[in-house]
């Protein structure tokens, strides 16, 4: 997305930590770690001060002080560094977030048959991410951070999820018209000065859904940059986010309860990669949150996050912890002789913070720890191999659901594929296509980005578009590729239609409308596209890596016994040939094996890709995660 793509880097050697050991470490002047083999750091507890409510950094109003009995801990400086809920006696309270845990505990128990009484334990959960679909989403990140959470709730967790609140002045801004303004308001100290932060919350779908404001979040673009460019003060607002993220549980009473201290955190790549590292840093010390755990998930790891070193200064941190974040670019990626190559690396501060890691799919978590796979953190990834997982990313079944989705012309499902011709039809209509249902359509959806193969593409059109086929692509991102697919649009106006942008609804009508669905991707570290395709009868042709390779099978038509099998096609290497060679596979088995055909769409349509598998792993990795002690006490 916006942050600088580390191609290699270097590995700060003191990190290079094995991950099985949970040990405290002292950190020393911008020299990185000291381990104290099995030492427990000694910290005096902090008594409690003056009632108050507030987190790190962060002050409040007068009148809500008044409202609830909480005690306040400060550090030397008088700086407020957390505090303790106390229950009033009477109605309307505040209860800690342990007695809500009970309570819905006992409810459950108490309630025959219900799913929610199969879980283990319940927890307070919180994810913090850029973005969260349907309030925002510009790829998969915002997809599994607004369908995770609700399957985690109805399975009886109490879930949070903390994004900000963007606004970018257009009709899009509607999406958070339920979502209402808490009158929390926290300062966060941070950038050289105390920034004002505000909550916005609404509670859908058992899903407490946080906001958090900022005039940093309102402008035009998306969540991370504009048609200029990415933002050049991100590292200002993810820093923002991971703050008050981590203030959340502490000052927000949601439905009249905060979640307190004792939560599980989710960290979704590096725009919340600050939140184990501030828990570690600026809190464990003071003892907040020593009963919490921080998971980090890498969704991305080309993004890392990585601005240089002297805008450490601005993370709130305290300076001795400049080794976590520390980075070092090797010198053939120097500007120029004088440059030191020296930076900060906000993933790289969670992957040596974090509990536990979690990887968007199995392939990728051993990708990650590779030197093609790991952008330079692979050593680092390696060394805390023993909390690496991967769990495989689910899709939103009732969003993506051909047989109810109401942004598509026909219905249909696997029983009965009749609607989905009527989907290319209106699809080629609404385009401007020839009117050719018989005509081979082929698809392609997603960021305009270098990971996404979209050169292959460029390299490969000029040859596809002499088959008898149709192409359309629905994209936004590099500005070079958007005015590529305008100029091939205006060059082959009978074949290829480029849609310039970012636009669910006819994300889902090219999803059904289409035959095939390309994916060319480099390193795909699960990829939601071909689930979607496959769930709506569209075959995938994909490049062999990661979560494509994970979940597209070749179809062979001389499968043992005579059976077909397959849900598409997958090709390497990633050549411009290889990937014709498969498309052009697809194209002759949808023109003249027709049952053959038909067999590869119901297969992909009966795959079972529902979260409920996935959060079943995520729930045993939340155990383990609090089986061991913190991995920074
Ligand atoms: N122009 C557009 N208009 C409308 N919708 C668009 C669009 N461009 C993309 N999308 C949507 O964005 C999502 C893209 O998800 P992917 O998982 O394919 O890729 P992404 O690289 O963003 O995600 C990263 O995180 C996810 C989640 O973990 C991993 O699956 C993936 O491999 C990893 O790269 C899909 O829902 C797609 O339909």
């Amino acid at each position: 997305m916006e942050s600088l793509r580390i191609t290699n880097g270097r590995l700060c050697p003191s990190f290079s930590k094995s991950a099985n050991t949970h040990l405290c470490f002292s950190p020393i002047k911008q020299l990185g770690f000291v381990y104290l083999c099995g030492e427990r750091c000694k910290r005096a507890s902090l008594t409690l001060g003056r009632s108050e409510i507030g987190g790190l950094g962060s002050s409040r109003d007068e009148d809500e002080e008044k409202s609830h009995i909480l005690g306040a801990e400060r550090d030397d400086s008088g700086s407020i560094i957390g505090f303790n809920l106390i229950s009033q006696s009477g109605d309307g309270g505040i209860e800690s977030h342990e007695d809500v845990a009970t309570e819905i505990a006992e409810e459950t128990e108490n309630t025959e048959g219900r799913e929610e009484a199969q879980v283990r334990e319940r927890l307070n959960i919180v994810f913090v991410a850029a973005e969260a679909a349907p309030y925002s989403k510009t790829g998969g990140l915002g997809d599994v951070c607004g369908s995770l959470p609700i399957v985690l709730a109805a399975r009886g967790h109490r879930v949070m999820v903390v994004s900000p609140r963007y606004l970018h002045f257009i009709h899009q801004d509607k999406v958070f018209a339920n979502a209402l303004d808490l009158d929390r308001h926290i300062k966060v100290h941070c950038f050289g000065g105390a920034q004002d932060v505000s909550f916005f919350h609404e509670y859908r779908e058992g899903v407490d859904w946080v906001f958090v404001d900022h005039p940093s979040y309102h402008r035009p673009g998306n969540p991370y940059g504009d048609s200029r460019g990415a933002f050049g003060d991100n590292q200002f607002r993810f820093t923002l986010l991971c703050h008050a993220a981590c203030e959340a549980p502490l000052v927000l009473p949601l439905g009249g309860y905060t979640y307190g201290e004792k939560c599980l955190f989710l960290a979704n790549d590096w725009h919340a990669g600050l939140v184990p590292v501030l828990l570690a840093a600026k809190y464990r010390p003071h003892g907040v949150y020593k009963d919490a755990r921080c998971l980090l998930v890498i969704h991305n790891l080309a993004h890392q996050g990585v601005e240089p070193a002297v805008t450490y200064k601005n993370f709130g941190l305290p300076s001795e912890w400049y080794g976590a974040l520390e980075w070092v670019f090797p010198n053939w990626a120097r500007a120029h002789a004088l440059d030191k190559g020296e930076a900060v690396n906000v993933l790289k501060g969670a992957i040596v913070t974090a509990d536990r890691i979690l990887t968007v799919s199995k392939g990728y978590a051993w990708e990650v720890t590779t030197v093609e796979g790991g952008y330079g953190l692979h050593e680092l990834l390696s060394s805390r191999r023993s909390v690496l997982d991967g769990i495989t990313n689910g899709i939103d079944v009732s969003e993506w659901d051909p047989s109810a989705d109401e942004h598509i012309a026909a219905h249909y499902s696997v029983d009965d594929l009749s609607g989905k011709v009527q989907c290319k039809i209106a699809l080629q209509k609404e385009l401007g296509l020839p009117i050719r249902p018989m005509c081979p359509l082929i698809g392609f959806i997603g960021r305009l980005d270098y990971q996404k193969g979209i050169d292959l593409i460029r390299w490969a059109i000029p040859e596809l578009m002499e088959d008898d086929v149709q192409f359309v692509m629905l994209g936004s991102g590099d500005p070079l590729y958007e005015e590529w697919m305008r100029v091939t649009e205006s060059s082959y106006r009978d074949k290829f239609r480029g849609w310039v942008g970012f636009n669910v609804p006819i994300s889902h009508r090219i999803t059904a409308g289409c035959d095939i669905l390309l994916m060319p991707s480099r390193f795909e570290p699960r990829g939601l596209n071909q689930l979607f395709a496959m769930r709506y009868g569209t075959v995938p042709v994909v490049h062999s890596t990661g979560g494509l390779r994970d979940t597209v099978q070749t179809f062979n038509p001389y499968a043992d016994g005579g059976i077909d099998e397959g849900t598409g096609w997958t090709f390497s290497p990633l050549s411009k040939d290889s990937m014709l060679t498969a498309i052009r596979l697809a194209v002759k088995t949808y023109r003249d094996y027709k049952s053959s055909w038909e067999g590869i769409m119901k297969r992909g349509m009966e795959r079972d890709n529902t979260w409920e598998n996935a959060a079943i792993h995520y729930e045993q990795v939340f155990e383990w995660a609090f089986i061991d002690s913190p991995y920074i006490s």
